[in-house]
């Protein structure tokens, strides 16, 4: 082969390589591209490490049970995964009813925006998100309605990520975010206008322990929205592949175990709640919340090999392979759960804390 056509064939091979991770490479969103994913805050050597550590919390299942454990396995799951959600997925984690005619964009907001309405916010008001992620629905929530919204998360990477997303799409001044655990919250009693959470508080061991957390910062009076994830009441434990599904849900998604949906209304009622509406958002007329992961299988199989090229030429950490293996075998799961109604990630709740009494009322 001459010269000139080496350097042809090599220049064809880099532009095929660079329309291949970098223009295909984000298969949901701009902004983050295969080039850049990382192991979050855990440094690229140590990522196959923590993918493994990640995996030992369910050889010791105890572990997972304990509330110490838990927020220390949830931060690792989230630095292992979080640039690979927002690559593949985009600033929003969580799922949300297909609309017919509308795209994954347009449906995400609407989910995002009908928490908000339902805990009736004003402009000015300071609400909080419970689990905020990159801050997908913060900031959608904060556009709608105004309000100050004030995001906490386990995870220092997310919080960054977040700051970052806030900044460009110039709504720093609505939203904060802080580090933190939703088990132990660093805000004073009574000092929000509502709160919300979205697909999060399925990661907490005891849901009794964060919703009494969110009990206590709220201001009485005012409400909390939030999507739960849960088993319905078409799961029966005794059938073992309604269990082979929930527990591929569980291992795949950093959860303690997953509640029935049963468990919701008691557990908001024992903190203090009073249960305003309960509703399983998937349930028709609403169409499937799985068909987005189901549509982008053919993506899912590009992103495969994009992570194996970058991981074999080094310039994604270690371990990335495996954790996007991991992923791709959660969607299945996910989509049978949904498939077979089982499993929802929607069941909304909506709860009020009950005005202070009166002391009159206290006394009588
Ligand atoms: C609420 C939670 C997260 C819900 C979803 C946002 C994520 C659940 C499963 C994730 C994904 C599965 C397959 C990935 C695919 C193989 C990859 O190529 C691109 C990213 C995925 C689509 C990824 C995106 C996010 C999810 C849909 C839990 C954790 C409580
Ligand atoms: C699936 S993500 C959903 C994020 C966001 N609500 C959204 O829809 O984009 C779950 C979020 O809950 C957070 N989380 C889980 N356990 C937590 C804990 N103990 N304390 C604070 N945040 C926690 C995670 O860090 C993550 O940000």
């Amino acid at each position: 082969m001459d010269s000139l056509a080496l350097f042809f064939t090599g220049a064809l091979l880099a532009g095929g390589i660079y329309w291949f991770v970098c223009v295909l490479g984000p298969a949901e969103q701009k902004g983050k591209r295969a080039v850049d994913l990382s192991g979050g805050s855990i440094s690229a050597e140590n990522v196959q490490d923590n993918y493994d550590k990640y995996w030992s919390f369910f050889r010791r299942p105890k572990e997972i049970e304990t509330t110490e454990k838990v927020p220390d396995f949830v931060d690792t799951f989230y630095n292992l995964v979080t640039d690979i959600y927002e690559w593949g997925w985009g600033q929003s984690f969580h799922f949300s009813p297909s609309i017919p005619g509308k795209s994954h964009g347009e449906a995400t907001r609407l989910h995002e925006e009908m928490a908000v309405d339902l805990i009736n916010v004003r402009p000015g008001d300071r609400i909080l998100d419970v689990g905020c992620g990159v801050g997908g629905p913060m900031r959608a929530i904060a556009a709608h309605s105004r309000a100050k919204v004030v995001g906490i998360t386990i995870n220092d990477y997310q919080v960054n990520r977040a700051r970052t997303h806030n900044k460009k799409a110039g709504l720093d001044s609505l939203c904060e975010v802080v580090q933190g655990n939703f088990l132990e919250m660093p805000f004073p009693e009574n000092s929000f206008d509502g709160a919300y959470s979205i697909e999060a508080t399925c990661h907490a061991p005891k849901l009794e322990e964060v919703y009494a957390e969110i009990f206590r910062v709220l201001k009485p009076g005012s409400l909390y929205v939030s999507y739960e994830w849960v088993t319905t009441d078409k799961y029966k434990d005794s059938d073992p592949e309604h269990v082979e599904v929930i527990q591929g849900i569980e291992r795949g998604d950093a959860l303690p175990g997953l509640r029935n949906y049963t468990d919701i209304a008691e557990t908001a009622r024992k903190v203090g709640f009073e249960v305003v509406k309960e509703k399983d958002l998937a349930k028709p007329p609403s169409q499937p919340w799985w068909t987005r992961l189901q549509m982008g299988r053919i993506a899912y199989w590009r992103n495969h090999v994009v992570v194996t090229v970058l991981s074999a030429l080094g310039i994604a950490p270690k371990g990335t392979v495996d954790v996007h293996e991991m992923l791709f075998k959660t969607a299945d799961y996910l989509t049978r759960g949904g498939d077979s109604g089982i499993f929802t990630p929607m069941h909304m709740i909506l709860c009020r804390k009950p005005e202070k009494k009166t002391e009159t009322a206290t006394n009588s």
